[in-house]
């Protein structure tokens, strides 16, 4: 078997709720509220853990709140773990939050040989492809050398996609990027994750649109209540994580709404779920037309 590209084990990572206390003398000197459990301590993410094979694309799935950008950003090495370890073998694109890079006082120009060469390009790499992102990110010339402060969002994650559609890193970050830009942009970006998943690169994408995690991803890590409730094929987890939507809506009296979410996109309420350990389709259940690759573990109920 090949070794996996990305590989993690025990991941977990605290966060403090109340991270703009500020603690008093007495607290900073003695030490206490320190450890687990103080001011507000919590694991979005905790015990996870998974082996993504090269060429795979999985998905991840949980409503608002579960961990999923967590998870994506401690892949990407954004995040240190406290505890537990990621591996991610090669470089990787992000396509976290795409207009962060900018430096809102240089221009657009100018941005793209910075962030650029952030991404390790050269400046012969970004000379060559200069057009090509003006081009993707469809920039008016006029715009090209005005600070980006001036862009509207719009323009500014366009460009962001545009640079980053030129990197030749074999791991890919996904993280809600594709719901940018009108219809004509999406359609050039699905095109550009279709072409670096056609290379054989690895992508871990997290998405609102049900629609699109069926579209790219075989396989599904479902998260829930911050640890890896189910790694499956990518239908399975969807539907699993519908049931526990739905069983926890019946829970409360409230209607349930048939397809109404994806991967926490309308479960903007918080609610606690408390469904199904595991679901009930065959556990690497493979989506209609995407044959294209093997889910790496799955059907392993975590
Ligand atoms: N830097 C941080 N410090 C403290 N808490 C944080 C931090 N970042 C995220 N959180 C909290 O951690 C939890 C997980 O957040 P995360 O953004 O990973 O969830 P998510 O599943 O991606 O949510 P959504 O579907 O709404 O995007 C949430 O309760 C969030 O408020």
């Amino acid at each position: 078997m090949t070794e996996p590209v990305i590989e993690a084990e025990g991941l977990g990572i605290r966060f403090s709720a109340n991270r703009r206390r500020r603690r008093g003398l007495r607290e900073l000197l003695l030490g206490a509220g320190r450890g687990p459990g103080a001011e507000g301590a919590f694991w979005p993410v905790r015990d996870v853990s998974f082996r993504i094979r090269r060429g795979e694309c999985v998905g991840i799935v949980g409503k608002n709140g579960t961990g999923k950008s967590t998870l994506l950003k401690l892949i990407a090495g954004v995040l240190i773990p406290d505890e537990g370890r990621v591996a991610v073998r090669g470089r990787v694109a992000p396509l976290l939050e795409l207009r962060a890079g900018f430096n809102g006082r240089l221009t657009g120009r100018e941005n793209i040989y910075l962030v650029g060469s952030l991404h390790g390009m050269s400046r012969q790499d970004i000379d060559e492809r200069f057009d090509e992102i003006v081009d993707f990110a469809d920039l008016r010339e006029s715009y090209i050398d005005m600070p980006v402060r001036h862009y509207s969002s719009g323009m500014k994650v366009r460009l962001g996609f545009a640079l980053v559609a030129q990197l030749e890193h074999p791991v890919l970050l996904v993280d809600e990027v594709l719901a940018v830009g009108d219809q004509e942009f999406r359609e050039k970006c699905y095109g550009t994750v279709e072409r670096m998943l056609a290379d054989g690169r690895t992508m871990v994408l997290v998405s609102h649109s049900e629609a699109d995690l069926r579209r790219f991803c075989t396989r599904g890590l479902y998260l829930r209540d911050g640890g890896l409730a189910l790694d499956t094929g990518i239908d399975t987890a969807l539907r699993a994580y519908e049931q526990d939507r739905a069983a926890e809506e019946q829970e409360r009296g409230e209607p349930s709404e048939p397809g109404g979410t994806a991967a926490g996109g309308a479960d903007r309420r918080a609610r606690r779920l408390g469904g199904p350990e595991s679901a009930d389709a065959p556990a690497a259940e493979r989506g209609g037309d995407r044959g294209r690759r093997e889910p790496g573990d799955g059907g392993r109920a975590a």
